[in-house]
């Protein structure tokens, strides 16, 4: 299967350019009868999109969503549902300079040397551009998963380049331009970003994504593995380098005594785990850390070769973002809920009779309040 389909049994198939006249996806295997309007998918889209601080791109794309089948007098009928976006503010100009050579660290030289061929405008296929698909595919999933199951998605940022982000609350993401967890900090985020942003330069960043109240039992024991899953669907976020489950690579060093999370009849003790154990949740938060590099289209000059091979630099002056990373956190929840929405049909198809002989642990708090291991 070419691979622009996610899912198996709710599934999404993007399509569409960065510098074409639209983007979208179908949306397949939604059960029927789910409210949906284009209010619910817009809300998740205007937090992702482009322009809305001096810190982020500044292309001005509205990302109106249209949906154009499958839902009928506000409720899903249970057909494909087809999402459009309409690209409105390419600038192709900025580009120009791309044609004949290749941005390192950016997909330009290995998509050369895959199809032999490239529309550099915007990055075409390669461009985030089309994760905006992906937050309004999510948006139904979040939607789902809410309302059936009483899960909630959220993600915020954990570390900005050198800074890291103390959690205080959740309350606090929604009201900075970062999705950071503490508005104390977000004026040393906006004087970094300013620096940054001077010199030309850009930067990664750390981010954590939480589900929380996902049943136990969602995922299965080998290559359905939720956390295999869930790996595979951040991994496949442009510019993301790393995914930790729970505490990640801070395993390394852990003992058998720490790590394993003790039960008691009142609840889990921890959550080491991040809320999976064989590949199957726990009922605790599924707790899911992402390290996203640096963007690579700086204005700085960097050497690079031409089509023909022969030496050359590059300095990239297009619109672009400076950290990659302070629009992906819509980006992670969507890919969260789409892997959570398809895993709980595929448990409803196999199990949906299973009475389990012991009742649900409730969890425990969240987990991720504390230090939570840097992806290296
Ligand atoms: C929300 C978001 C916005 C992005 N914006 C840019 C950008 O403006 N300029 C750029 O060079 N890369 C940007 N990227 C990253 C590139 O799409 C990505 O690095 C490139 O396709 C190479 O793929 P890879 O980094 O996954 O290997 C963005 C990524 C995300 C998630």
């Amino acid at each position: 299967m070419a691979g622009n389909t996610f899912g198996t049994v709710f599934t999404v198939t993007s399509f569409g350019e960065s510098h074409g006249p639209a983007i979208g996806c179908v949306v397949d295997g939604c059960p029927p009868g789910l409210a949906l309007s284009e209010a619910d998918i817009q809300r998740e889209l205007d937090r992702r999109k482009p322009g809305t601080s001096r810190h982020v791109t500044q292309r001005r794309e509205p990302d109106t969503v249209e949906i154009l089948s499958g839902v009928y007098e506000g409720m899903t009928t249970g057909t494909p549902i087809a999402l459009l976006i309409r690209n409105v503010d390419q600038r192709s100009k900025d580009y120009g300079n791309l044609v004949e050579t290749f941005r390192p660290g950016h997909a330009d030289y290995a998509y050369t040397m895959k199809y032999g061929r490239r529309d550099p405008r915007g990055g075409g296929r390669s461009s985030a551009r089309e994760t905006a698909v992906r937050v309004a595919a999510g948006a139904i999933a979040k939607k789902w998963l809410r309302e059936r199951h009483g899960v909630v998605i959220r993600g915020f940022m954990a570390q900005l380049g050198p800074i890291e982000i103390p959690f205080i609350s959740w309350e606090h993401v929604e009201h900075n331009p970062f999705f950071a967890p503490n508005l104390e900090l977000a004026p040393e985020l906006e004087r970094f970003m300013d620096a940054l942003r001077k010199a030309g330069d850009s930067v990664g960043a750390k981010l954590t994504v939480v589900a929380s109240g996902v049943p136990p039992g969602w995922g299965e024991p080998v290559f359905g593995r939720l956390d295999a899953e869930i790996a595979a669907a951040m991994m496949s976020i442009n510019a993301v380098k790393g995914v930790e489950i729970g505490d990640g690579f801070a395993v390394v060093t852990q003992r058998g005594s720490e790590h394993g999370d003790e039960l008691t009849p009142q609840g889990f003790l921890s959550n080491h785990a991040g809320g999976i154990l064989g590949g199957i949740s726990t009922g605790q938060d599924v707790v899911v850390h992402l390290a996203v590099k640096p963007t690579s289209s700086i204005r700085l000059e960097r050497r690079s070769i031409d089509l023909r091979g022969a030496p050359t630099t590059v300095a990239t002056h297009g619109r672009h973002d400076p950290c990659v990373g302070i629009r992906a956190t819509p980006i992670a929840e969507a890919m969260l809920a789409l892997v959570l929405m398809d895993q709980a049909l595929r448990h409803r198809a196999q199990c949906g009779d299973v009475v389990p002989p012991v009742s649900p642990l409730p969890g425990v708090a969240p987990g991720v309040v504390g230090p939570v291991p840097s992806p290296r």
